[in-house]
């Protein structure tokens, strides 16, 4: 499986940790691995942007942006690029069969590509995304670190390939979330192995 040999740490202490943060929600094996296969090739098959390359050249990982362009500049949505492709299709009927877009179904994707040694500074997302946010792991396994915003309590949640993310209320709005540039990392006696993960990150434009 896309993994890289990680299975292992599906199972056992510290994988219930996200429980800890109000507003977050941990769905294992939201796809088969079928899917999440055929994610990836669909995606590899379409062109990256990031790493000098329009629309995000100062980023040094790599993205694909689907239904509006945002900036990470200036932290606006920027341009209409048109309704979600209809790969996508599976995947947003599920979240919605699952009540997790109660308000509106996704109408913004940004796919986030993460090579070892790479991660994502501790942020809150932006005001110009609606009160759900939701991201689906492939490949490899990371830690994404919640950090309360007024006490600096930290949550460590493990993000499996095929897993879906669900952020809402505090865990959307009170904590920053972040992952760790580390090649390895522990956690609760489980060592996480990083390699390439792709992330597709679901929103809603406000
Ligand atoms: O890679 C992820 O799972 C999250 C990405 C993220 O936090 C973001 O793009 O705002
Ligand atoms: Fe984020």
């Amino acid at each position: 499986m896309a993994a890289g040999g990680n299975e292992a740490v599906t199972t056992g202490a510290g994988t219930e940790e996200w429980k800890k943060v109000p507003g977050l929600l941990l769905l294992e094996e939201f796809i088969s691995e079928e899917e999440a296969s055929q994610l990836l090739a669909q995606l590899d098959s379409l062109p990256w942007g990031g790493r000098g390359v329009e629309p995000n050249p100062e980023l040094r990982r790599r993205t694909q942006q689907f239904g509006y362009q945002f900036s990470f500049r200036t932290r606006t949505i920027e341009k209409d690029l048109g309704p979600l492709p209809p790969f996508l299709d599976g995947v947003v009927q599920r979240m919605q069969s699952c009540g997790i877009f109660p308000e509106a179904p996704p109408d913004l994707l940004l796919v986030n590509e993460y090579d070892r040694g790479q991660g994502i500074m501790p942020h809150v997302d932006a005001p110009s995304f609606g009160p759900t946010v939701t991201s689906l792991s492939l490949c490899s396994p990371c830690i994404m670190t919640f950090t309360k915003v007024d006490s600096g309590d930290a949550t460590h949640v493990i993000l499996q390939p095929r897993s879906l993310l669900v952020l809402r209320d505090d865990a959307r709005y009170k904590y920053k979330h972040g992952i760790s540039k580390e090649d390895v990392e522990m956690h609760n006696g489980h060592t996480i192995e990083r390699g390439r993960r792709v992330s597709l990150t679901f929103r809603t434009k406000t």
